[in-house]
């Protein structure tokens, strides 16, 4: 193997690694400016002045001009671009290094006005300022990892009672001293969470990421209303589902995804002869009607979520914290390490805050208008779903519509991404290659396995030296063809580390969603999704309203798809009434008529007499 100073001599103005660590270090102290937080106004009157400066910075043509000089090649001053603008968190031992975003000085300062804005903004929100206002609603998720810093001392006792009794739930459960009421194993040894969107995707994420080999609880999801899957996940229990813990995860209370898996484990745990209530916990807003739903039927606990944490950002809430906990994950460490990075994107100078670094190449990246994708790759197996995890964090959170003052901007960064190298066997060919219509964000971890553990399969070299390989091979030959990229490089996985990516990420998107002036908090285009889903379930009850009457009058009469749609009044929605009986009759759904007239309407006999072609011949 190359000794480290041949490995040097490659750079000439360095010499062997003591040399690197001194230049690395010289340019970036930590001391952190502290920044002097003014009374600014509230978060619209900010974001007036973010937008009254966007007609002057907001010029993607200048963006293009400025990209126009192409990507800086030459080796020596890529090292150099790499050193002034690589961002060390010594302690938490990440590192962002941004120097492969080709963003160009005029650039940076032209952007300068926003980001103080932004900074504003943030310590606004963070003083409880009504940063949703859409919603009405104060955006707390950074107070659940310090209390202190919530604006009044009721929430302060709120968290921290929380976290105590998180603590304390889950260490009852894995000692034994809460235990299911019949379990061959005498204590609970699963944890089946029912939840979707950000009361699934964060737990998820965590789960993969950090519960050891053998946890004293073995976490799995129902995270849909797809009945197969919520059969196979209770299929799986088999036995064990009497040593199940059930975790409901809803802020709403009222998700029907949610409420549905519900019920569906309440119906298998009855078929079981379990008593549901001795094993079911409650995660959501005080007084929903999940919340009421377990206080009544007397759940064994029942822990809060807080409207000021939103789905999106509530992994370091109950909602992800106990579940985490029940799994053996160190919950104290998750919240140090988002603590600890909170502080250092707090900074209000550009370059010692890596959220804002990351929200400055995403906005050069994309044009400030998510004209390129955010592709996410973690060389880690344990990091698989961070991705999957950004996507809600980051595209619900900034593909909005419409800005802070109103105009129209169909905003967003769109997410995707698995893990390296894997990937390289899947899909890079088109990002090396094909449409430039992305930028990488590679996750690096550099310990490749616990000390001790290494293992060489080849003279001086190892697994973990092929994925290192990988990540660095991909990154510069993705480079080399002008495709830009952010490296994100930690230690290890460890819940300091997952703690402090999660918090990076979250302000990351806070501190762009200011720099494209939009609020980052609410989701209303996720209520249209669901108001149309109780628009389709409405009609599915007048089609069989209809068909139930038809096979009372006649069973033998066969109604056409446009008298059954004109009895529904709703001649418009032909298709869909197709639509919902293809549906029915495929899963055997036989109408049984009201009452005791007419036999029972095979959906399909009847699906057989309405083929499209016959209606339109
Ligand atoms: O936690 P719940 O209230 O059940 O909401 C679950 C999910 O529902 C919607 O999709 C929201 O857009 C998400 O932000 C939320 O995480």
């Amino acid at each position: 193997m190359a000794s480290l100073s041949g490995l040097c001599s490659s750079f000439p103005s360095l010499k062997p690694n003591n040399k690197i660590g001194a230049e690395l270090s010289s340019f970036r102290k930590d001391s952190l400016a502290v920044s002097s937080r003014s009374n600014s106004s509230f978060k619209h009157s900010v974001a007036r002045e973010v937008s009254a400066d966007l007609s002057k910075t907001n010029d993607v043509a200048g963006l293009k001009k400025a990209k126009q000089g192409g990507l800086e090649k030459d080796p020596k001053a890529l090292w150099r671009r790499y050193v002034d603008w690589l961002y060390q968190h010594k302690e938490l031992g990440l590192y962002l290094d941004v120097s492969r975003i080709g963003f160009s000085d005029e650039f940076v300062s032209e952007m300068e006005p926003r980001f103080q804005a932004a900074f504003k903004a943030m310590q606004e929100l963070e003083r409880g300022a009504v940063a949703n206002p859409d919603e009405g609603r104060m955006v707390g998720h950074y107070w659940l990892r310090n209390a202190k810093l919530a604006p009044n001392p009721f929430l302060q006792v709120q968290i921290d009672k929380t976290l105590a009794a998180i603590c304390d739930f889950a260490d009852s459960v894995i000692s034994g001293k809460i235990k299911p009421p019949s379990s061959p194993e005498g204590r609970f040894t699963q944890i089946l969470s029912v939840g979707i969107g950000g009361s699934a995707l964060g737990p998820q994420f965590v789960a993969e990421a950090l519960a050891p080999d053998n946890p004293p609880l073995k976490i799995r999801f129902i995270d849909n209303t797809d009945p197969a899957g919520i059969d196979h996940q209770i299929a799986q229990l088999g036995p064990e589902l009497a040593s199940t813990l059930v975790i409901v995860i809803s802020k709403s209370g009222g998700t029907p995804e949610t409420r549905n898996g519900l019920l569906e484990v309440q119906k298998a745990f009855r078929e079981a002869g379990l008593d549901f209530a001795k094993q079911g916990v409650a995660i959501t807003q005080e007084n929903s009607l999940l919340d009421n739903t377990a206080r009544i039927e007397g759940w064994v606990a029942r822990f809060p979520m807080f409207d000021w944490v939103g789905g999106r950002t509530s992994e370091m809430s109950a909602v992800g914290l106990l579940p985490a906990a029940l799994q053996g994950v160190d919950i104290r460490e998750m919240l140090v390490g988002a603590s600890m990075m909170d502080e250092a994107t707090r900074s209000t100078v550009l370059r010692k805050n890596p959220a804002a670094l990351l929200a400055l190449c995403w906005y050069w990246a994309t044009d400030g208008i998510g004209s390129k994708d955010m592709v996410v790759l973690p060389y880690k197996d344990s990091l698989l779903l961070f991705s999957r995890y950004l996507q809600q964090l980051v595209m619900e959170s900034l593909g909005k519509e419409f800005d802070l003052d109103g105009n129209r901007v169909n905003q967003g960064i769109s997410v995707y991404g698995n893990k390296g190298s894997t990937d390289q066997h899947a899909y890079i060919q088109q990002l090396r290659e094909g449409v430039h219509n992305f930028f990488v964000t590679f996750i690096e971890v550099l310990r490749d396995r616990p000390p001790g553990h290494d293992w060489e399969l080849e003279p001086g070299v190892t697994c973990g030296d092929y994925l290192f390989g990988m990540l660095q091979g991909t990154r510069s030959a993705l480079y080399a063809n002008n495709r830009e990229s952010i490296t994100v490089t930690v230690q290890e996985v460890t819940p300091r580390s997952v703690g402090a990516l999660i918090a990076l990420y979250e302000r990351a998107v806070g501190i762009y969603a200011s720099l494209v002036n939009i609020n980052a908090y609410h989701q209303p285009g996720v209520e249209a999704g669901k108001k149309a889903a109780g628009e389709v379930l409405a009609l599915q009850k007048r089609v069989l309203a209809v068909l139930n009457e038809a096979s009372c009058e006649d069973p033998a009469e066969s109604l056409t798809l446009q008298e059954i749609a004109d009895r529904c009044h709703a001649p418009d929605d032909i298709e869909m009434i197709y639509k919902i009986i293809e549906h029915m009759a495929a899963n055997d759904r036989a109408l049984i008529a009201e009452g005791d007239c007419g036999s029972p309407y095979s959906l399909k006999v009847f699906l057989g007499e309405c083929n499209v072609d016959e209606l339109y011949a």
